[in-house]
């Protein structure tokens, strides 16, 4: 499991020194601010479930959400579920396909969107009934997921980067929130309302 961390902590680095280069930022500018290597790996089994639960919308398998932190490595079983909202005005949940075992799906979280001053855009996610699925009697089988949750230095700033300051008002981010305040305030939010969530 610690190696498996480590593996997902060196790839989102990866990642980000990648998305530093494309999006033309100041080296390290992204990997500056998470350094210290905070990440958790959660395991989720989702029981077996009637589809008319999940239809009538009495029971969610997980309900629609935004991960808070910066990019999400998502592994899933085969079982399928997982939808991603589109991100044009009209946008609909989109199936994620599900029958590649070595596929890994990689979100952007509200911290992204926030260094980016909304250029990145934290994806809207739940997961539901499986596609093709119509019988309402039938069972969906138990479901498991792994994912890695990329996170900031405690300290580090949630205020856009000097980069994406132009596509603010007044081109000034007076959020002035560190990581771990965010955190912590995303977290009561979601304990106090857990339906729907976003940056
Ligand atoms: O199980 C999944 O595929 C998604 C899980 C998820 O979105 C989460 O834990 O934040
Ligand atoms: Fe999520």
């Amino acid at each position: 499991m610690e190696a498996f961390l480590l593996e997902c902590l060196a790839v989102h680095n990866d990642l980000l020194h990648l998305l530093e280069e494309a999006l033309h930022l100041s080296p390290n500018a992204l990997t500056s601010r998470c350094s210290a290597g905070n990440g958790e790996v959660r395991i989720t089994h989702y029981p077996p479930v009637p589809i008319r639960q999940l239809k009538t919308g009495s029971t969610y398998r997980i309900s629609e959400h935004t991960d808070v932190g910066i990019l999400t490595l998502l592994f899933q079983d085969a079982v399928g579920g997982l939808e991603i909202e589109g991100q044009t005005k009209s946008s609909e949940f989109i199936p994620i396909e599900s029958s590649n075992l070595n596929e890994m799906i990689v979100n952007c979280g509200d911290t992204l969107q926030r260094w980016t001053a909304n250029y990145l855009r934290s994806a809207n996610h739940r997961v539901t009934y499986p596609p093709g699925l119509q019988d309402e009697d039938a069972l969906i089988p138990a479901r498991y997921s792994v994912g890695f949750f990329g996170k900031a230095n405690m300290s580090a700033s949630m205020a856009a980067l000097p980069e994406f300051a132009s596509r603010l008002e007044d081109g000034v981010d007076i959020d002035e929130r560190t990581a771990q305040e965010y955190y912590n305030y995303m977290h009561e939010r979601t304990v106090a309302a857990p339906a729907k969530v976003s940056a």
